[in-house]
């Protein structure tokens, strides 16, 4: 099911909370340091702030008990700033570092139990990693960087160039084929770097702050590639970055760590509209509120059948921005439609107080999970999609909210 679908009904929102994990999660840990070992299993230990715990044992915790799920087709986000933990963790997932103490699974499958074969099977078919600092081999040619992979995998030359070749013009390279990474652009490289992985049709992809040495414009085009990439193949993408509006455009869920741990987990709309903590609020004081929340976190009950019969239809997914343009043109409260039946309705009122930040807050299950992920709980990671929060606000069209006789555009 492609992104568009996913976002265009609750009920394949429902979906995708029910999708089977790629990647199960449970009370991580990478403590690098001296017996590093003896810090998860010690309470006394784990309770220590970063700080204390550097005295103490000389020890740093990296990752400390994180939780979570990444399930079939989302783009799962792991935000926070330097040093909070995110390559590490990322880097957990294949094997790339040890892990200290937990449990990761790939469909399934134990990753910490895997022989090396196995895990060179894992990091080369089934979850490729795209670096920031694109790692492409200096005198090979665009196509033979892409086909590199493919070239490891055994696959012979002529069939690997016809699929390095489809992906290099997948990713917008066809013409450049033949040049070498020293004649292209930084964003173009890591176009390349990008196919490459792609190349081999992994299962996941892992993103390692991609895009971060990018300008601001080339960063922007890299981030609607990945989007598009991600509704037409739908392929399951983790996201490292330490940027707020990069993790809340792209991702479908994000999990915010600081000093090792998830803070929150949630949707951008989840952790925009109902930070766990004063950290969390800090961190996202600045967005605005309007472009992330959707309607059904200001859309009331209907007060007369006339307010549910009349008005301008939105979707339930449209955001908060969208709806104040619907509002505003038909000078009356807007419809949040759904298969036809009206969920509510929203008011300029009703709007504003969602921008103004007097509305409540998107839904008490929210808030629960977020506390839950605060503690690092394993029900938190697994706790599904609340039916409130539409994923992906970002990927809609922009024409959401033309006034329709009954189903919203
Ligand atoms: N090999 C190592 N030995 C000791 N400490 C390490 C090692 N690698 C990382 N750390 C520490 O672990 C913590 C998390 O580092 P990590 O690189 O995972 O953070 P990050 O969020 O990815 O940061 P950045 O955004 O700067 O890449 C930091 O305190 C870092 O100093």
């Amino acid at each position: 099911m492609s992104t568009t679908d996913k976002n265009t009904s609750a009920t394949a929102t429902d979906t995708v909370a029910e999708r089977p994990p790629v990647f199960s999660v449970d009370g991580l840990w990478k403590v690098f340091g001296p017996k590093a070992a003896r810090v998860p299993a010690d309470p006394d230990l784990t309770a220590l702030s970063p700080a204390e715990l550097r005295s103490r044992t000389g020890c740093t915790a990296a990752v400390a008990d994180v939780s979570f799920d990444v399930r079939k087709g989302e783009v799962f986000v792991v935000m926070g700033l330097s040093g909070s933990g995110k390559s590490t963790l990322v880097r957990c997932l294949t094997r790339l570092i040890e892990p200290t103490a937990g449990s990761i699974a790939i469909d399934g499958e134990d990753v910490r139990a895997m022989d090396k074969s196995r895990l060179r099977e894992l990091r080369r078919h089934r979850a490729a990693m795209v670096f920031q600092h694109f790692g492409l081999l200096p005198h090979r040619t665009v196509l033979d960087n892409v086909a590199y992979g493919l070239e490891v995998q055994g696959m012979g030359r002529a069939e690997r160039r016809e699929r390095a070749a489809a992906v290099v013009a997948k990713v917008g390279l066809e013409g450049l084929e033949h040049r070498r990474p020293g004649q292209l652009s930084g964003g173009q490289r890591q176009r390349v770097g990008l196919a490459r992985a792609l190349a081999v049709d992994p299962e996941v992809l892992l993103f390692d702050e991609p895009f971060s040495a990018l300008d601001p414009l080339i960063r922007r085009d890299m981030q609607e590639e990945v989007v598009r990439l991600h509704r037409e193949e739908g392929r399951t993408m983790v996201f490292i970055t330490h940027d707020l509006q990069e993790a809340l455009k792209l991702g479908d869920r994000i999990a915010l760590m600081r000093d090792g741990r998830v803070v929150q987990l949630g949707t951008p709309e989840e952790i925009v509209g109902s930070p766990a903590d004063d950290y969390v609020r800090e961190f996202v004081r600045d967005v605005p509120r309007e472009q992330v929340l959707t309607v059904r976190t200001a859309m009331r009950p209907a007060t007369s059948a006339d307010e549910a019969g009349t008005g301008p239809a939105i979707r339930p997914e449209a955001t908060v921005s969208e709806a104040i343009e619907a509002v505003a043109r038909a000078a009356s409260a807007a419809r949040v439609m759904h298969e036809g039946r009206c969920l509510g309705v929203v008011d300029a009122a009703d709007l504003l107080s969602v921008v103004a930040g007097t509305a409540d807050a998107p839904a008490a299950a929210d808030g629960a999970a977020s506390a839950a992920a605060a503690a690092g709980s394993r029900a938190a990671g697994a706790a599904p999609v609340p039916q409130k929060a539409a994923p992906a606000t970002r990927r809609k069209p922009t024409t959401p909210a033309e006034p329709t006789t009954e189903e919203p555009a």
